[in-house]
């Protein structure tokens, strides 16, 4: 029968539906935060990096970059509207695009998902993850913070170029953590995954982000798996499509308030799930939260 909108999505996240006694996924699906945080990984931020500021001109658009530093162990969200520059930014960290004369990128060794895949590869899964992340394959440990909870599994004897939207997508992310590097550049992770898949995705990002010491730039548009992810924030403002500029990365909390006042939008959490909701424009919380400035509250 069907539920109210809000108690429709928390029976889904909670994946029983109390009325018919009947469970239909094993788990709950919760956004809890600090569940997300292995203490040792915040104990182990050994390796440091920085880069200048920088700019982009395109015709008719314009991106300046502001200054920033970021540690291992660490994901930094890229937040902003359509056009403001997030993948320029990501692809000029990964060496594809060069910034204006004048301006430097650090030389990074980074592993880097486009926002759009193509498939190209002739062959199966197994045999293109064969041939790219041979070594990540006979990993145990790789199997089974990747593989195994992204479903690889189901799909490896397909051909590539037969793969649904969110099956390729899967096999993009997992071909992404496959290959070595220290900096891994994620554009649109969320994009074609049903809502399950995304935080399964999330988790395994942050997971394999902490287990390995590394830093991701991700670009993520779905709210609750970038509150979910970040460490960071680079926020984005200006004018989309004409003239941006991308800010130093920022904490979590300072970054979401920033964006989300830009927005005028305020967020609340619900008591069950910690799911972040989004207040009514104009209501008591809504208004209550602006006045005193917490557009996003970590609290649970
Ligand atoms: N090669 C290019 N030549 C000219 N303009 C470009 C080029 N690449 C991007 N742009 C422009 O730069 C601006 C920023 O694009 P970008 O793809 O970085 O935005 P985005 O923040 O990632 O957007 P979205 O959220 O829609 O993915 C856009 O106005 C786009 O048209």
């Amino acid at each position: 029968m069907p539920f109210s909108v809000r108690e429709g999505i928390n029976v889904f996240l909670a994946g029983f539906i109390p009325t018919e006694n009947l469970r239909f996924r094993e788990f709950e699906l919760v956004f809890n935060i600090s569940d997300a945080v292995d203490e040792f990984a915040l104990l182990s931020k050994t390796a440091h990096y920085n880069y200048d500021a920088m700019c982009k001109t395109f015709e008719g658009f314009k991106l300046r970059i502001e200054p920033g530093t970021f540690s291992n162990s660490e994901i930094i969200v890229m937040l902003g509207q359509n056009g403001t520059g997030k993948t320029t930014f990501i692809k000029m960290l990964a060496g594809k695009l060069a910034p204006d004369e004048g301006s430097k990128v650090p030389e990074l060794s980074v592993s880097y998902k486009p926002q759009v895949i193509t498939a190209t590869f002739q062959g199966t899964v197994r045999g293109l993850f064969h041939k790219k992340i041979r070594e990540s394959m006979n990993s145990p440990q790789f199997q089974s913070d990747v593989m195994k909870p992204l479903r690889i599994e189901e799909i490896i004897d397909n051909e590539v170029k037969q793969l649904s939207g969110g099956e390729l997508q899967r096999v993009a992310i997992a071909m992404t953590l496959g290959k070595p590097a220290d900096i891994y550049l994620i554009d649109e992770p969320s994009a074609y995954l049903d809502s399950e898949q995304r935080i399964i995705t999330a988790r395994v990002l942050k997971r394999f982000i902490l287990n390995n010491k590394k830093t991701a730039f991700i670009v993520e548009h779905d709210f609750i798996m970038a509150t979910y992810l970040a460490d960071k924030v680079v926020v984005y403002d200006g004018t989309p499509s004409v003239d941006c500029v991308a800010r130093s990365p920022e904490g979590l909390l300072s970054g979401m308030n920033r964006f989300l006042s830009m927005l005028n939008i305020t967020f609340r959490r619900d008591p069950s799930n910690f799911r972040p909701r989004i207040n009514k424009l104009e209501s008591v919380k809504d208004r209550e939260q602006k006045q005193t400035g917490r557009y996003f509250t970590l609290d649970e």
